[in-house]
């Protein structure tokens, strides 16, 4: 599959062949980063993981509606602490599910049953654990997918790769060449998202790409940036404020002439 780094996307495909309804996953358990809450209300330069997540994602001129899964637990404080800034961004929160999956087949379902969501075309499903992923990337994955049906952000594999066999002190070595690190957004046309999930029993799946490729799918994988990282343990949190930092500063730098 050619890896796309910058999409000529067509342009003679007009806005509303891209109309695109944003999934933002925030229904999980954040088990791994081991604090008392859901990660993603940890603070990141004053404001929550799952809120820089929603904005950098609703910034975007094709992003028409956003549909957040989440947890039971988790929706007093949503509705609470953060309702009026959900509401004013016109936020739907629908429940989310035990695994990943089930808490986007939630959203998806939600955006198929009503008829608000009528003219969506495309569907981003973004982790809302990765809140700082580029305007630059968001565009490029949204684009290669009006144009592809199907795409992924990702960043190749630059370290050797191990795979640890039965006894632990044995392990084979895996050619890196072909290897990707898939993050989101990944963007699918709605009805190829939606046929996946049809026909998804519950084989596991990380992401939702694989449902798409299980289909026989074409799949682009765009290039994206390591700063996309996901929030899954507590020494992510300072590597997403030293990249915050380094972000904003880059913007506000006067240019060089
Ligand atoms: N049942 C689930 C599991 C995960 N997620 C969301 O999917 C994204 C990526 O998942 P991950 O980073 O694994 O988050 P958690 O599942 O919360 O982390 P852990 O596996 O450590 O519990 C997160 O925004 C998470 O909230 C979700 O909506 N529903
Ligand atoms: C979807 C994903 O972010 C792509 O890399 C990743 O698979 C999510 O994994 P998680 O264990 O649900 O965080």
């Amino acid at each position: 599959m050619p890896v796309a780094t910058d999409t000529n996307a067509d342009s003679s495909m007009g806005s509303s062949e891209r109309c695109t309804a944003v999934i933002l996953p925030a229904a999980g358990s954040g088990r791994r980063f081991g604090a008392q809450q859901n990660k993603l209300f940890a603070d990141l330069a004053g404001k929550t993981l799952w809120q820089h997540a929603a904005e950098r994602l609703s910034a975007n001129p094709n992003v028409r509606h956003l549909v957040m899964p989440i947890s039971e637990t988790d929706r007093p404080r949503f509705e609470g602490e953060f309702g009026v800034w959900i509401q004013e961004r016109g936020i739907h929160l629908v429940p989310g599910g035990r695994e990943r999956t089930d808490s986007v087949r939630a959203g998806l379902d939600f955006l198929r049953s009503d008829e608000r969501f009528q003219d969506v075309r495309l569907v981003a499903v973004h982790d809302a654990a990765r809140p700082l992923v580029s305007d630059h990337d968001i565009g490029a994955v949204i684009q290669a997918a009006a144009k592809i049906g199907a795409a992924v952000l990702a960043t190749p594999v630059s370290s050797t790769v191990k795979r640890r066999l039965n006894d632990e002190h044995s392990i084979s070595t895996i050619d890196r060449s072909d290897l990707w690190l898939a993050q989101t957004p990944q963007v699918f046309r709605l009805d190829w998202l939606a046929e996946a999930y049809e026909k998804h029993r519950g084989r596991p799946a990380t992401d939702d790409a694989e449902l798409v490729e299980r289909l026989g799918r074409p799949v682009a994988l765009i290039a994206g940036s390591t700063d996309n990282l996901k929030i899954t343990h507590p020494d992510d949190l300072p590597l997403a404020e030293s990249i915050l930092n380094r972000q904003l500063h880059s913007n506000t730098m006067p240019h060089a002439d």
